[in-house]
């Protein structure tokens, strides 16, 4: 009962018109459980608040308690406010820091921020038993109550680290193999969206394009991870998505409980939203069959080729000590987990951008006119097919919003001084870049605050055909677009571009991800016209350094004519 209601209220956070029935009772509930959760962090933080400080002369127990329970109510509303406003708290102290690193403190955790070349190429040198990304990625999933009870290893590599030769490597060479089916597939599921949750008013179909993209993204994330036959598998395919709502959710309480109840709390979540038993149990035949068949091959048996990420992590997993299916669902259930939302999230902005800039659409169909066919054949990799307009429109969108205002972020799993001197970090401590800060530097940027969408392709790329105009209308020359001065890809890793963190553990899904949203930002463009139904409104909600779509924000698609380009 109490699992259906869970069940309930999270899919009404989503559909909330599907569910109006249940929506007034669900919100008491919500709040009712957001009561709870406060009351229970603040007695946990007077109970803190009672500890002596260390190696402190004992003061009257009265000062003492007066002392400490004033900082840490002002630290605890600091802490709080971040939870809702993360990027601007970020911001305000990478401008007053002026480069130098600084704390910023959440709820949770300790944040120390660096932003300089010198302190972000520390944080890479740093080994991992130190300052671990792992650590930090199982502070924010709480695997061992949203992953089947799988816990990943602190460290990483402690049994190899297969993944990421798999994303960056064996993904990134089939990208030709798989984008031809990617781009079908995102117009058909595309059309048939529009058409079962679009209001046709006025010739245009009025759409929510955050939680559309959602189910788009979802179906051919699907298809690059799990192969063609689980995507028709609907019981799957429903869990896939919930499974990553799910846990956000469950990690999001269970970070903010005090740590005593965590367990109870984290384990009755964990038992009561079962998408992710059902995704793991769903994952089992799929990855035995690829293991039997790589047996069968190994053998010299002809067997069916594979082209999914499934077949991959077996293919490089340890070889003495040959992962069981289990192993590699949990692999698999990490890699979904991080690339969804992100992707999805990304995307919807980038369709906003277009929106907010519709003079760029012309050339950016030129560019899809003459190259798509280029990109597909080459995945993207060379010259000739990796869209350099629209590469660098993506670039420029996630520039000026991110989805994380945060990167590089490493737990300290023994303490560490970063070499400036000026910050410690005890074990649990964050360090961590504010690459949404960065990307609105003006040391780096040349127009900081300006959206400008091809300001990162060589000038002689850029067309100058009167496309553009300045909004006042005193210039139609592209020669006038704030430029950089150096041209630079989506792709590119950098101490000024963190979108994809940097050096040794730099995502190594990037090229992956970067055809993937070029895959279908190139469908739409080909096949609508679309603007925003609001185009003044707020478009995301803070939470953290995550800013995420509002799921009611309306883009109205009008289908068009599409130059045939097969
Ligand atoms: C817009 C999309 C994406 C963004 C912005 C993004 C960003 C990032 C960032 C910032 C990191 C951490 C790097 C560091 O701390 O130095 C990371 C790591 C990672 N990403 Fe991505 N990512 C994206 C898509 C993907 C996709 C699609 C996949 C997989 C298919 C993926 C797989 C991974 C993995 C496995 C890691 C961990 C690497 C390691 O442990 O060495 N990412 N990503």
């Amino acid at each position: 009962m109490l699992r259906e209601r869970l069940s309930i209220y999270l899919s009404g956070l989503w559909h909330r018109k599907q569910h109006e029935q249940h929506w007034s009772t669900d919100s008491r509930f919500l709040g009712a459980v957001s009561v709870l959760i406060l009351l229970l962090f603040y007695l946990d933080g007077v109970v803190e608040s009672f500890k002596e400080p260390k190696g402190k002369a004992r003061a009257s127990q009265y000062q003492t308690f007066i002392r400490n329970f004033y900082k840490f109510v002002s630290k605890r509303i600091l802490a709080w406010g971040y939870l809702f406003d993360g990027p601007g708290s970020i911001q305000r102290a990478y401008r007053v820091s002026g480069g130098a690193p600084f704390e910023i403190l959440a709820p949770d955790t300790r944040m120390v921020f660096v932003s300089s070349p010198e302190d972000i190429k520390e944080l890479d040198r740093v080994p991992d038993d130190v300052l671990s990304l792992n650590g930090a990625a199982k502070h924010m999933l709480q695997p061992v109550y949203t992953m089947n009870g799988f816990n990943w290893f602190d460290r990483r590599g402690v049994e190899g680290v297969g993944f990421v030769r798999t994303l960056r490597s064996l993904l990134t060479q089939n990208l030709p193999l798989l984008l031809p089916d990617l781009s079908r597939l995102a117009r058909v599921r595309w059309a048939e969206l529009l058409e079962k949750k679009g209001t046709l008013r006025d010739g245009a179909i009025h759409a929510p394009v955050y939680p559309m993209m959602l189910d788009l993204v979802v179906l051919m994330n699907a298809r690059s991870l799990f192969g063609e036959d689980l995507i028709k598998d609907t019981r799957f395919m429903t869990s896939a998505l919930s499974y990553v709502e799910e846990t956000l959710l469950t990690a999001e309480i269970v970070k903010l409980l005090p740590r005593f109840l965590a367990p109870a709390v984290g384990g009755f979540l964990g038992w009561a939203l079962r998408s992710h038993k059902t995704f793991f149990q769903s994952l089992i035949p799929a990855t035995e069959q690829h293991i039997q068949e790589t047996e069968r091959k190994s053998l010299g048996h002809t067997v069916p080729r594979r082209a999914d990420c499934i077949q991959w992590i077996i293919d490089t997993a340890p070889k003495q000590n040959p992962w069981p299916a289990e192993r590699v669902i949990y692999e698999l259930m990490a890699i979904w987990f991080g690339s969804v939302h992100i992707l999805s999230t990304t995307i919807v902005y980038a369709i906003h951008d277009l929106c907010l800039h519709p003079e760029y659409v012309k050339p950016l169909r030129q560019e899809l006119e003459t190259c798509y066919k280029e990109f597909e054949r080459t995945g993207g990799r060379d010259a000739g097919g990796a869209l350099p307009l629209l590469d660098s429109f993506l670039k420029e969108s996630a520039r000026l919003t991110p989805v994380d205002s945060m990167s590089i972020r490493r737990c300290a799993l023994q303490p560490y001084s970063l070499s400036t001197g000026t910050h410690s970090l005890e074990v649990g401590d964050w360090a961590c870049a504010p690459s949404g800060a960065i990307n609105l530097s003006a040391t780096y940027y040349t127009s900081p605050d300006e959206f400008s969408g091809f300001s990162f392709v060589p000038p002689s790329r850029v067309p100058d055909d009167g496309w553009w105009k300045k909004r006042d209308g005193s210039s139609t020359s592209s020669s006038s677009l704030p430029m950089q001065s150096t041209p630079s890809s989506l792709t590119d890793v950098d101490s000024s571009w963190l979108m994809w963190g940097t050096g040794r553990m730099a995502c190594p899904g990037r090229h992956y991800a970067t055809a993937f949203m070029k895959t279908v930002v190139a469908q739409l463009l080909l096949d609508y016209d679309f603007k925003l139904a609001e185009p003044g409104s707020k478009r995301w909600i803070s939470w953290r350094v995550a800013k995420i779509p509002k799921p009611w924000t309306k883009v109205l698609f009008v289908p068009r004519n599409r130059e045939c380009i097969y």
